[in-house]
């Protein structure tokens, strides 16, 4: 960086860069496209639907609550170097008792003592949970060089690279290797993988055991207890980095972008629609932060191009989310009295019949002013994840009785399995795609480093420092750097 605290360009900078979709992903990249380009380059983001995308929240009773991306990870850097340079605030987790169900008991109940729910971990599963955290760990570990990578300004062109350079072929093969096949080979009993694995993947990203080694990991960091949140709602991110990058939103949907030659280089000419007028523009620079596979519904089309830009295969999965004010039905879990339930969340097994993936007591975003979990014998906020919305039956099943149910039905994650291909993060000479990351797993803190990645990546490539990109043997390039 420059003394003016940006970089210094050789050559003349982008005049125009377009950014697709305001969610965290496309706010980050703005903030971190204004921290490589400077402050002369004019800023887009365009956003059809609501800034902060699957950062969303909803409002019960004149409070809100998380209803999309809930917890942040204490070691996703990214997530906590935003809230601090916004001057947000961190909201922890409020601690709960948990529970795994499996249709017609509780099969593991956590305690209040730490010491016994070792040993009772230890005693139905042996050594498998010690297994499980090393496992964990030594991922986190190798995941963190990239916050090193990064920091020496090192890009990549496609998520292989990325995951390649942070933990070699073994990362890459997670991408593709079932998480029950990876977890067998380390020695992790089968029915500790079917009571406490199955059901953290059912409530992180309601699919099974049979997906990816990696995102299973992502998941299960996002089941250890150091987790935090931002006060006020975690979309305040979003907001707050399109301030801080002093973008330009423009909400409308993009409809169409193509290229056209200008001199040596390209540039894009974007068309949009709001709901009552129709717009385009021309960019140096573009970045789509929206999930391209078809059936999520982003309605853009890519003309022009020569060849033509590939298919991005695969689908997404549906997850309902529904915020149910109301009291728990205490009884369907063995509870007849409900002074007795202990548990703010209730986890599920793969277990036929099971309509819910996971039920818990939630916090709304703001705590600062003092917050009390309500007892089970009270009206309480719930959030159950499901894979169909939950019908007047089921709703009688989880609850004794409630005052308001809010759906959301989220295209919300990749389908893991619907394809085998990691999508290409380079589409054209400066046109960019931040989603395919979340293939390997998603999660707020995934789409920020895919935005540091291409505001780095678009950088090199604009001043020709391609020696910044794909770099290998990184690990000991940056020791003997310093
Ligand atoms: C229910 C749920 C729970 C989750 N829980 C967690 C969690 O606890 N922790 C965690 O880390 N992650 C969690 N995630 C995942 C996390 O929310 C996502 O990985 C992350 O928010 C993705 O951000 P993004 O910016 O890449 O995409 P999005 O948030 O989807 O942003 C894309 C934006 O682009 C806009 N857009 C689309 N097409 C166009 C167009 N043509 N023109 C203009 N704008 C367009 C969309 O409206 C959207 O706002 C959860 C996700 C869901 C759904
Ligand atoms: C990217 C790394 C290394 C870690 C991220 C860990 C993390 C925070 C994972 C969360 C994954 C996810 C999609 C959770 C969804 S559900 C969240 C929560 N249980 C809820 O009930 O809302």
């Amino acid at each position: 960086l420059g003394d003016s605290g940006f970089a210094q360009l050789d050559g003349a900078p982008p005049s125009k860069i377009a950014i697709v979709g305001a969610g965290i992903g496309g706010t980050a990249t703005a903030h971190f496209l204004r921290q490589h380009f400077g402050p002369e380059v004019h800023i887009d983001v365009f956003e059809k639907g609501t800034v902060g995308g699957r950062l969303a929240t909803v409002t019960v009773n004149h409070q809100d609550y998380e209803s999309g991306g809930s917890i942040i990870h204490s070691l996703n850097l990214h997530m906590q170097d935003f809230v601090k340079q916004l001057g947000l605030k961190y909201r922890k987790n409020v601690a709960g008792k948990t529970a795994v169900f499996n249709g017609e008991e509780f099969i593991l109940e956590e305690t209040d003592w730490y010491l016994l729910d070792l040993f009772r971990l230890w005693w139905r599963y042996g050594i498998s949970f010690i297994r499980l955290q090393m496992w964990v760990e030594e991922i986190m570990e190798k995941f963190m060089r990239i916050y090193k990578y990064q920091g020496h300004g090192y890009a990549f062109s496609s998520v292989e690279e990325l995951l390649h350079s942070l933990g070699g072929s073994g990362f890459l093969n997670m991408t593709h290797r079932s998480l029950s096949e990876s977890l067998l080979e380390l020695g992790v009993s089968q029915r500790f993988i079917d009571e406490v694995i199955a059901p953290v993947m059912r409530v992180n990203y309601g699919q099974n055991i049979s997906i990816p080694a990696f995102v299973g990991a992502v998941s299960l960091a996002g089941a250890q207890a150091n987790l935090w949140a931002v006060e006020g709602g975690n979309k305040l991110v979003c907001s707050g980095l399109l301030k801080l990058a002093k973008a330009n939103l423009i909400q409308a949907q993009v409809t169409t972008i193509s290229p056209h030659a200008a001199g040596e280089s390209t540039q894009y000419q974007l068309n949009y629609a709001t709901l009552t007028e129709k717009g385009s523009e021309f960019y140096d620079i573009v970045v789509v932060a929206t999930p391209l596979q078809s059936s999520v519904g982003s309605g853009i089309s890519f003309q022009g191009f020569e060849p033509q830009l590939p298919d991005i295969a695969g689908s997404y999965h549906h997850t309902v989310a529904s915020i149910v004010h109301g009291y728990l039905n205490c009884s369907y879990f063995g509870f007849p009295d409900p002074k007795l339930f202990p548990f703010a969340s209730v986890l599920t097994t793969d277990s036929p019949g099971l309509f819910f993936n996971s039920a818990a007591s939630i916090c709304p975003v703001n705590i600062s002013t003092g917050f009390r979990r309500k007892q089970p014998q009270e009206a309480g906020v719930y959030k159950v994840f499901s894979p169909q919305p939950l019908d007047k039956p089921a709703l009688k099943t989880l609850f004794r009785s409630y005052y308001s149910v809010q759906v959301t039905d989220w295209q919300a994650y990749p389908h893991y399995g619907s394809t085998q291909d990691l999508p290409p993060v380079v589409l054209h000479d400066s046109l960019y795609y931040l989603n395919g990351i979340e293939w390997a797993g998603s999660a707020m803190e995934m789409s920020s480093v895919a935005a540091k990645n291409i505001a780095l990546l678009a950088y090199h490539r604009w001043s020709r420092q391609l020696e910044m990109v794909d770099q290998k043997d990184l690990m000991h390039k940056i020791k003997t750097e310093l």
